[in-house]
């Protein structure tokens, strides 16, 4: 966001002073047309058309609250020029709060998807931050927090947009594995996933504030607004007497489909739908990651793309602004969810159930914006029928219907040549298979989720895999607390949304992150006797929790046999003629030795291509470098530039965007790998040493 350069300091100070008494004139108008607390604007009648704005002939001011025209507002020319000639007219939620945010009540504003809500609170920040004469040496003005990283991408653009003709600087806050954070989508934030950051967050921030919250889904507990300390808030609902709680435009549509069909009714559905963009949401990044590619290698005819949290940050971004411009279909986690404002998505296809209905409401709600019609598909299994009737119990309505199924082309049989073909995409279908079946079995509406309802050998077939996969936490839950799965599958937060609650105990786990049970190491009859087998998979929890085991040596590796179950170090040693395990002292000595020289090579290797690494990254910063002095060089050849124009050289962005350095984290790990590497020769001797001694004592 830059101002207009002034050609001189006669220019700068002329401009200082018209920017003091706009905000003069502003401070008036807003004061004298404060609308009374509780009163919506919506209710007000417009004024005529052609009535006068700002200062009136008597010398009083233009009302504002009721009005319908973003010009008729106390804001100032640099924000209307930047909204216009996009925005002109007003939207309700926009109608209805802007009055209360302009003179700095906090907002508590609730309106349907799509509906607006962005400049509700976009145009509030500015204009505060405007008034104040707020600059980059007063810090941080106003911060706004949003649920994932995209969504923030997203209030950037529009900030900037609308913000463009200020001299606001604005950052990009997102973090790598998890999110820094707006204030949008508030009842997610409030939910214990973000608890944490958000507390951080508000404990940093000042007491005297104003703070507004937005939501299609709005949050309305107490303890969790007493944690904001919202002061007398307007609680703005726009659409709360609306007959419908989803956009009107909105077509929705839901179909019984057994499990094992869900993906040849997804694949009809694209053929079927060439030529419309589609948004899929499915419930975990494995799932994502395995249709994606499957249905890529199947290639239906139309470009394919896919968003999780797990992808790196470009590459997420790349892909949210890639499928805003183009026909294609997304498959999305729910990170795609809330708040993005794709542009013109004509089917939002749910082929894994919401959690719940908030979650159903965001996701048809990236269809159908602003006006537009749109259209959503809701795939539910038979046992899923439960969350149709909640749907239509809700108040307002959902206006969903039921439709018949058509039978669905079969894909099953080409998935499973597929796998074949490409070994890798196995583990991929063994991990959609466990990772989807574990988030049914965690989710707590336990009406419509009911693992042992669905026909898991089928769905295993549906999915290629010619082998049903273990699912180890169905045979646990008869005999095990569920403490312990708990301590398997409590992980960090991350801004996929896929979020699912244990049923027990309320803590909160991600259905994404929940480890592959197929992965598992098993216990090894072999090498265990019967009675330890439980300390081993204490043990393998144990493990699993630290995430890194600091005892193990380093550089070891666990090896599994054919059933995954784990082969003891030095198993391969062992006397075959004797049958009985013993190990001879000069096999395992003669083992070690090769092991050495092997590992010496490989750290020589290791070395080389680091050093070669550094080599190149000091080549590269060198041509940069040069290139740079070049162009300075040139820039100085000319003489006809005003000084703003120079400080805009030197500083050609005043809007910065902070993203994860990945390259120096390769930088980081090449250097880890180093250290690592210069000590795992002297511990590999010692602990093999160590290991010989205790076996033979
Ligand atoms: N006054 C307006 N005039 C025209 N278009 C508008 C206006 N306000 C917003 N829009 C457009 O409407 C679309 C939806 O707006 P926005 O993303 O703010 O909705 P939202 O209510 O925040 O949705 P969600 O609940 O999904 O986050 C955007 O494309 C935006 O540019």
């Amino acid at each position: 966001m830059r101002r207009p350069k002034p050609k001189c300091s006669g220019a700068r100070k002329q401009r200082r002073l018209s920017e003091a008494q706009e905000i003069q004139l502003l401070d008036s108008w807003i004061e004298a047309g404060i609308p009374d607390p509780g009163t919506n604007p919506l209710a007000i009648s417009p004024p005529p058309h052609d009535a006068p704005i700002g200062r009136t002939k008597d010398g009083g001011f233009s009302p504002y609250a009721g009005v319908r025209f973003f010009r008729q507002l106390p804001i100032s020319q640099r924000t209307k020029d930047g909204l216009a000639p996009k925005y002109v007219e007003m939207s309700d939620i926009q109608r209805a709060s802007l009055p209360h945010s302009l003179c700095g009540r906090d907002i508590l504003g609730a309106a349907k998807t799509g509906s607006g809500k962005t400049l509700a609170f976009v145009i509030p920040v500015i204009e505060k931050l405007y008034r104040a004469r707020w600059g980059p040496e007063d810090g941080v003005g106003s911060i706004i927090i949003s649920p994932t990283k995209e969504l923030a991408g997203q209030l950037f653009a529009e900030l900037k947009t609308v913000g463009k003709h200020h001299s606001l600087s604005a950052g990009l806050l997102i973090g790598g594995r998890k999110d820094i954070l707006v204030l949008d989508e508030a009842d997610r934030i409030l939910d214990a996933g973000f608890k944490t950051e958000l507390d951080a967050i508000i404990s940093q921030l000042p007491k005297r504030r104003q703070t507004l919250l937005f939501s299609a889904t709005q949050t309305k507990s107490v303890k969790d607004l007493a944690r904001l300390s919202l002061k007398d808030p307007e609680y703005i609902s726009v659409h709360a007497e609306s007959v419908t709680a989803t956009p009107e435009q909105l077509t929705q549509l839901a179909i019984i489909v057994p499990l094992d069909q869900k993906l040849n009714l997804l694949w009809s559905f694209i053929k079927a739908n060439l030529k419309s963009k589609i948004l899929v949401f499915l419930s975990s990044c494995k799932q994502v990651k395995y249709v994606y590619e499957v249905f890529k290698k199947l290639r239906p005819g139309i470009p394919l793309k896919c968003l999780h949290g797990r992808m790196k940050q470009n590459v997420r971004m790349a892909t949210y602004l890639q499928f805003c411009e183009e026909t294609s279909v997304l498959f999305s986690t729910d990170v795609a969810s809330r708040g993005l404002d794709f542009s013109a998505v004509d089917w939002v296809v749910q082929v894994d159930c919401p959690e719940d209905i908030p979650a159903y409401i965001h996701r048809v709600g990236r269809t159908a914006r602003f006006r537009n019609a749109g259209k959503s598909l809701l795939f539910l299994m038979p046992s899923e029928k439960e969350m149709f009737t909640k749907l239509r119990a809700v108040e307002p309505k959902i206006p969903i219907k039921l439709k018949k199924a058509k039978e669905p082309v079969s894909v099953s049989a080409l998935l499973a040549s597929l796998l074949v073909k490409f070994p890798s995409m196995q583990q991929l279908a063994q991990r959609a298979f466990v990772t989807y079946l574990k988030s049914i079995f965690l989710q707590k509406d336990k009406d419509v989720f009911d693992v042992s309802k669905l026909p898991i050998e089928d769905f295993a077939v549906s999915l290629g895999l010619s082998v049903t996969p273990k699912l180890r936490f169905l045979k646990r839950k008869s005999n095990v607390h569920m403490s312990s799965i708990e301590t398997t599958t409590e992980v960090e937060a991350s801004d996929d949304k896929s979020k699912v609650h244990n049923i027990n105990s309320q803590a909160t786990v991600r259905s994404d992150d929940v480890e592959d049970d197929v992965l598992l190491p098993k216990e090894s009859p072999s090498f265990e006797p019967e009675g330890d087998k439980a300390e081993l998979s204490t043990r393998i929890l144990k493990k699993k929790k630290l995430k890194i085991n600091m005892h193990r040596p380093l550089g070891t590796r666990v090896k599994y046999d054919d059933d995954g179950n784990v082969i003891p170090p030095l198993a391969a040693l062992a006397d075959k003629e004797t049958g009985d395990g013993s190990i001879h002292l000069g096999t395992v000595k003669e083992r070690y030795e090769k092991l050495r020289e092997a590992m010496k090579v490989r750290d020589k290797e290791d070395k080389l291509l680091h050093r070669q690494r550094l080599r190149d990254k000091r080549t590269k910063e060198k041509l940069k470098l040069k290139k740079r002095k070049e162009e300075a060089e040139e820039g100085d050849t000319g003489d006809d530039h005003s000084d703003s124009d120079e400080n805009e050289q030197r500083n050609p962005k005043r809007t910065k965007i902070y993203f994860d350095d990945d390259d120096n984290d390769e930088v980081d790990d090449a250097k880890a790998a180093k250290k690592s590497d210069s000590v795992t020769l002297a511990e590999q001797e010692a602990l093999a040493l160590e290991l010989l001694r205790s076996m033979h004592s």
